[in-house]
């Protein structure tokens, strides 16, 4: 059977979250965290025929061939007329969010912000784990923050995906730097997924709070005080960024760099912060200042989006792992998933 690691990734699954009617902070909350209530909303597809098929075939992909089937990606060594070799049944794109894996400071109980920190040995786990839930999810462009929390998961995610593709990161920072960082051969940029660096991805910058343990700020200054730094939209924590303020950065760069290549048809996956991505889901999930103080996000949780015709349409939140939340693959999705499968037969 080879890999158990690889093996489980053809058991995750989906937990289907509901269709674009979903505007509730309490919901989506139980979704990212496992629990199996769903919504469904009226658009939402199902393709139950397919999950069958997807049984079939679990053999076990050689990692370490370069040679193999399996190392191409399938469908972007196909011939139709995808950004990188495919073309969706219907126009749609997926939108991955990921907050990083536990951090050394998480475990600590800091408060972190732009002070860039490690992951635990948990966070490591769970940035693994999530890979091996998106392992069947095509990826053309992943987005991470500047910081080393998010790429370690970035990175460590990738290792579990069926693709076999190797993530790049981009350095764009100087016209030297990016010419540096160039690859010279077609081949091998097919095979691999450019990983783009933001700083406006970064965690929301907590000013004199960064450092400070959380039980006793609260402690300190009361747990209201300290909720509101924390939770609310409009407060600045002492000389930090409100959410607000986060949301200014985070968001500007998502409709002006991600939403572009969300409309030209690639996937995406972005890597990023507990605050940023609250205030990107706010955006997506059209959530109110009031709504988005409930909405908490756990560490190494991805969640899916499908972009159609200039809308998010929350998919859910991988968890556990049986073949139900196959679910919540779409169409063009099921499909890239059955190449795969037929890819690793024929390997
Ligand atoms: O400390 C931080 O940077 C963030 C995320 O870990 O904490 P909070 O949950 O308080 O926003």
């Amino acid at each position: 059977m080879g890999s158990p690691a690889l093996s489980q990734a053809f058991n995750s699954n989906w937990v289907v979250g509901g269709g674009g009617d979903f505007h509730s902070c309490k919901r989506f909350q139980e979704s990212c965290l496992g629990s199996v209530s769903v919504g469904l909303g009226a658009d939402t597809r199902f393709y139950i025929g397919r999950i069958r098929r997807f049984r079939i075939c679990r053999s076990y992909i050689s990692r370490s061939s370069k040679s193999c089937a399996a190392c191409q990606d399938p469908i972007s060594s196909s011939s139709r007329s995808h950004p990188h070799g495919y073309q969706t049944a219907e126009k749609e794109s997926a939108l991955i969010l990921m907050r990083h894996g536990e951090s050394m400071w998480n475990e600590k109980n800091l408060f972190t912000g732009c002070v860039d920190v490690p992951l635990t040995s948990k966070g490591v786990e769970e940035a693994i784990e999530a890979g091996k839930r998106i392992s069947n999810l095509p990826l053309d462009i992943i987005y991470t923050s500047a910081l080393i929390r998010a790429q370690m998961t970035t990175m460590l995610a990738l290792t579990q995906h069926r693709c076999m593709k190797v993530p790049t990161i981009m350095h764009h920072e100087t016209e030297q730097a990016r010419t540096w960082s160039q690859i010279y051969s077609e081949g091998t940029k097919k095979q691999s997924i450019p990983v783009v660096k933001a700083w406006q991805l970064n965690e929301r910058m907590y000013g004199e709070l960064q450092g400070l343990n959380k039980q006793e700020t609260a402690e300190q200054y009361g747990k209201e005080q300290v909720h509101n730094w924390r939770r609310s939209y409009h407060v600045r924590p002492p000389n930090g960024e409100s959410l607000e303020m986060c949301l200014g950065r985070a968001v500007t760069f998502f409709k002006e760099h991600i939403e572009p290549q969300l409309l030209s048809g690639r996937h995406l996956m972005v890597v990023a912060h507990a605050n940023s991505l609250r205030s990107i889901i706010m955006y997506l999930d059209k959530l109110t200042s009031q709504e988005v103080i409930n909405l908490e996000l756990s560490t190494g949780v991805p969640m899916l989006y499908i972009y159609r015709e200039g809308n998010f349409i929350r998919r859910g939140s991988l968890v556990g792992s049986s073949e139900a939340g196959v679910y919540a693959y779409t169409e063009s999705l099921a499909a890239y998933r059955q190449k795969l499968d037929e890819t690793s037969k024929d390997g």
